[in-house]
């Protein structure tokens, strides 16, 4: 059995490949990093350590790669052949690859009719769905149709902490020891792959939302938090009494208005919560608040980890959360200049001032009153800090 996986990363090489390796299938991974490309290549293997006391040690084998920039035409041909294609690129590259995506599926429709699933595993609501998307606006009428019998995307959500890696051995990834992945199955097209390690739901929707409102909105508190009061690492900043309460605080939040909107046991998920925190804190992974933060336009939008919990809380609980929104103001005081994302929200708040750029990144109406604690909220840290 033959996978392709796009994004030979953190996540692709540390959990995708792996779980592909051990479910039997040869992964062919496509990158635009000629370097790990080249040592996949080389290699045809690579170790994977869990983070934990004894470092337990895992040899990937039976993969290669391609260079998409390089060879487009490989990744074609390998998605004519393939029996899977998953995805670990980013939310913001997965329209980049839609064009390379809709002619290795064209390619193989011209071939013959085996059904495929795409499966992007990103850490958004709808990855596949966006991927689809921009996949089906290079297609016509025919192919649209042609396509939707014989190719499915069905959405995902993952969850395993890769930090960046430093290892002297380039394709050595060190993982936590935990890992979810979670499949939607009505999605999927022709046989369910058989993989050990996917949960196939039938609505992933509570699943992804429980995951990007609990393990990510945390995270990306701890790293806000973590950069403002000058750590370099979660398991540090998870140290500080004052970050750790407030990720368990807006954690709390997060949790009561999933259980209301999905009737989470409430004791289940306060153990989740705990599972969680108890992650972040992992002395066996160096994880610097600056990767966890990254993209702060991104984590700042109206359906991610941030805004979203805060105001489906003010929705579903009918009150204002209170730690939600302050790490909503401060991911708008993160000026982190190795981050792009980081620099434009800095500058728009400089060009615009702060009341306009919270409305242009997170899309909340200044006439509302979480508008307004944010604003507050903003105040207060930045004449503190
Ligand atoms: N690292 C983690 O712990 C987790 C990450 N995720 C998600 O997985 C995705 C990938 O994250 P990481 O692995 O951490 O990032 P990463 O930066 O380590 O890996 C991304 C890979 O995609 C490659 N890439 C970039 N542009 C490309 C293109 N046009 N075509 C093919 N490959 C391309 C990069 O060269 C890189 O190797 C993100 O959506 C992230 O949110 C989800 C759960 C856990
Ligand atoms: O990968 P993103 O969406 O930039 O965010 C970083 C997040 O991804 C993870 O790496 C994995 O879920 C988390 O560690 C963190 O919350």
């Amino acid at each position: 059995m033959l996978a392709v996986h796009f994004g030979a990363g953190n996540i692709g090489r540390g959990f995708i490949g792996n779980l592909l390796f051990h479910s039997g299938y040869e992964t062919v991974f496509v990158d635009v990093n000629a370097e790990i490309v080249h040592l996949l290549n080389e290699k045809n293997e690579y170790k994977v350590v869990l983070a934990e006391p004894g470092q337990q040690e895992d040899v990937i084998k039976n993969v290669r790669a391609i260079n998409s920039a390089e060879n487009p035409d490989q990744v074609i041909e390998a998605i004519a052949k393939a029996d899977l294609v998953t995805t670990a690129i980013g939310p913001n590259i997965l329209p980049l690859i839609a064009g390379l995506v809709a002619e290795g599926l064209r390619n193989r429709a011209d071939q013959s009719n085996r059904p495929l699933n795409i499966i992007a595993c990103e850490n958004m609501i709808g990855g596949s769905t966006l991927l689809k998307e921009k996949v089906y606006e290079k297609l016509t009428k025919a192919e649209m149709a042609q396509f939707d019998d014989l190719f499915g995307f069905p959405d995902s959500a993952v969850d395993r902490i890769v930090p960046n890696q430093t290892n002297e051995d380039k394709l050595m990834v060190k993982v936590e020891p935990f890992y979810e992945w979670v499949v939607e199955e009505t999605k999927l097209v022709g046989e369910k792959p058989d993989i050990p390690g996917i949960t196939y739901v039938q609505d992933l929707v509570p699943y992804i939302e429980r995951k990007l409102f609990t393990v990510n909105t945390g995270h990306a508190l701890a790293a806000y938090f973590g950069y403002y009061y000058g750590e370099e690492f979660i398991n540090k900043a998870m140290e500080n009494p004052q970050i750790y309460e407030l990720v368990e605080g807006a954690l709390s939040e997060s949790g009561e208005f999933l259980a209301k909107k999905y009737g989470f046991n409430a004791e289940d998920h306060a153990k989740y919560i705990q599972k969680i925190l108890h992650r972040f804190s992992n002395s066996h992974i160096v994880d610097e608040v600056t990767r966890v933060g990254r993209s702060p336009i991104r984590k700042l939008g109206p359906n991610d980890r941030l805004v979203s919990p805060a105001r489906q809380y003010s929705e579903v609980i009918g009150q204002e959360p209170v730690n939600l929104l302050k790490g909503v103001a401060a991911a708008f005081l993160y000026d982190f200049q190795g981050d792009e994302e980081a620099v434009k929200i800095q500058s728009t708040i400089e060009g615009i001032g702060i009341d306009k750029a919270i409305e242009t990144f997170t899309h909340i109406s200044s006439e509302s009153t979480l508008f307004q604690t944010i604003i507050e909220q903003y105040k207060l840290l930045k004449e503190n800090k």
